[in-house]
């Protein structure tokens, strides 16, 4: 391939060399370089990958991308772009040729949401037969393949690969979620989604490395409609006017609350069955259906209701629309592990003061005998967490279980007595088992009839961060094994 082809959406200024080029592939980590590449330079939070030229040009690199300007090596070809990011993903994209046109894109925004509502698109989407490709927390999915990736959205040529390789494997939809540190690194410089969706917004990801404070925060995600040709948005969220006004898309919202939105949750029951936990409402205004969903939480209404939105534009068989929200598994969000007369045992991935207290209130709403709560918090990461969290759980549980979450370098017994100096300020009941596995099996052996247990912090996490080193443990197998057992079954 020449470089020139893969140059017709962007502006450069040529350096040196010949556009003519021949050249196979674009690299933008210096210890991938390889012969016939063109190794594009950027300024990272930590390396100035320009400082690699000689290297990667010795490794055979015949095309440089700069975007500061250096002295260069005789015998190559070099531009010099306004923003190595974004030259990166307009490359990338025209390296693969453009494979995201191939299929239907759907790209999901948001503080709190994201993952549930992508697992919840792409489950409806194959209830109804279709092939879907997904992008997020959980890494990238292509059918039962599943490649764990550093960023929930990854660097912009791990995309376009992503993307090429759903198409070849012949996935019609793609959804994924898009952080807005994506945006600000341009990672998704150059997409149109077919579909924006945005979940909600509210005070996250400021500091060091990510955004200067909520203003920023707000800027970068509000850009999903700046690049997708429908958006939806939440009606409800009090940012609602400032994340849409310079939307650049035809723009719908959906609302639990108010009236006038474009799809609107009405009738909302919450469903605690021994055999089904979960949810029930009607979706009115542009599209109209009857919903149950076996996920629980009056935010899981707020997640259903953006996936079917979506959904409703395509065409899909509503029968089958219901059977996908009525069947869906979401790895370690609201995730009903066990339920029976005995109990009802959930994991939960919220691991701050505000998904906590939002999970705990919404559990109020299926009149549990009593609320318990199985927490704790992470070593090495700011200690405030542990106040609001213990603070959040001593007021809406009936019961906390004070346990390990991943305590890094820090003694797990250091973490629970800071946990320890909030909650016995409330009036709620706790005690401490640092075991997480004890912790666990303590709270279901000992559930009363009509008990809901939430384990809460490490939702689809399948290791314990101790001392560096991580350790197989997943929430999930470890209530399995508690209600499989002997103990459990002859009580
Ligand atoms: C602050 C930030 O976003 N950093 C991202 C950025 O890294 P960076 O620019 O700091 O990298 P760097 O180490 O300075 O290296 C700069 C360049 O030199 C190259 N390099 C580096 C070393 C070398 O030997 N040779 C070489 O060529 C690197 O490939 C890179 O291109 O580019 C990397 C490659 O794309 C990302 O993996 C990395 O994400 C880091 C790991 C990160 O923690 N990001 C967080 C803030 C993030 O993006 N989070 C969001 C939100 C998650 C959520 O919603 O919860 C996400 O989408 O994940
Ligand atoms: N719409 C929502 N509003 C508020 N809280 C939510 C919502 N959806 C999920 N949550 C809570 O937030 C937690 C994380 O949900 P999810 O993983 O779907 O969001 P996310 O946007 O991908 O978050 P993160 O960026 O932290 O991975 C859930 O375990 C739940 O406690």
């Amino acid at each position: 391939m020449k470089f020139s082809q893969w140059l017709k959406n962007l502006e450069y200024e040529l350096l040196q060399g010949n556009l003519d080029v021949e050249v196979e592939d674009v690299v933008y980590d210096s210890r991938k370089a390889r012969s016939g590449t063109v190794f594009v330079c950027t300024v990272g939070t930590r390396v100035d990958s320009h400082d690699f030229i000689p290297e990667v040009v010795e490794k055979g690199v015949t095309v440089l991308v700069l975007e500061r300007r250096v002295s260069l090596p005789e015998g190559v070809t070099a531009i010099f772009v306004h923003n190595a990011r974004e030259a990166l993903a307009v490359l990338s994209a025209a390296r693969f040729d453009y494979p995201a046109k191939r299929m239907v894109t759907i790209g999901v925004t948001g503080t709190k949401g994201k993952t549930t509502t992508t697992h919840m698109i792409k489950a409806i989407l194959e209830a109804c037969g279709k092939k879907v490709g997904m992008i997020g927390t959980t890494g990238i999915v292509i059918g039962e393949k599943v490649t764990p990736t550093a960023n929930t959205t990854p660097e912009s040529y791990q995309l376009h690969e992503a993307f090429y390789q759903m198409a070849e494997e012949g996935c019609e939809y793609m959804v994924m979620e898009v952080s807005s540190q994506a945006f600000k690194m341009h990672r998704v410089e150059g997409l149109v989604f077919d579909y924006g969706l945005f979940t909600n917004i509210s005070p996250d990801h400021i500091g060091p490395d990510e955004h200067e404070n909520f203003e920023e925060y707000l800027f970068y995600k509000s850009k999903i409609f700046q690049c997708c040709e429908v958006g939806i948005m939440n009606g409800d969220d009090e940012h609602y006017d400032e994340v849409v006004k310079d939307a650049a898309c035809r723009l719908y919202s959906f609302s639990l609350d108010k009236a006038g939105t474009s799809f609107k949750a009405e009738n909302i029951r919450y469903v605690a069955q021994s055999d089904f936990v979960g949810l029930e409402f009607d979706v009115k205004g542009a599209y109209e259906l009857a919903v149950r969903v076996n996920i629980p939480g009056r935010f899981n209404v707020a997640n259903a209701l953006a996936a079917v939105s979506v959904l409703s534009f395509l065409n899909l068989p509503k029968e089958k629309i219901c059977h996908g929200l009525e069947h869906l598994s979401v790895n370690g969000r609201m995730e009903i592990v066990y339920s029976s007369e005995r109990c009802t045992v959930i994991v939960d991935y919220a691991h701050n003061a505000v998904s906590m207290e939002s999970l705990l209130k919404t559990l109020r709403d299926y009149k549990p005998r009593r609320l318990v709560c199985v927490f704790g918090c992470g070593g090495n990461r700011s200690k405030d967490r542990r106040y609001s969290m213990g603070d959040s759980a001593g007021r809406l549980a009936d019961f906390t279980i004070l346990t390990a979450d991943n305590s890094r370098f820090e003694k797990t017994e250091d973490i629970i007595a800071d946990i320890r100096s909030s909650i016995s300020k409330t009036e709620g009941t706790f005690i401490e088992i640092p075991d997480r596995r004890e912790a666990i099996r303590y709270s279901i052996l000992h559930a009363q009839p009509g008990d809901m247990i939430a384990v809460i912090g490490k939702g689809h996490e399948d290791y314990q961060e101790v001392n560096g080193e991580r350790h197989h443990f997943s929430d999930r197998e470890e209530i399995l094994n508690v209600v499989e057992s002997s103990e459990f079954i002859n009580r």
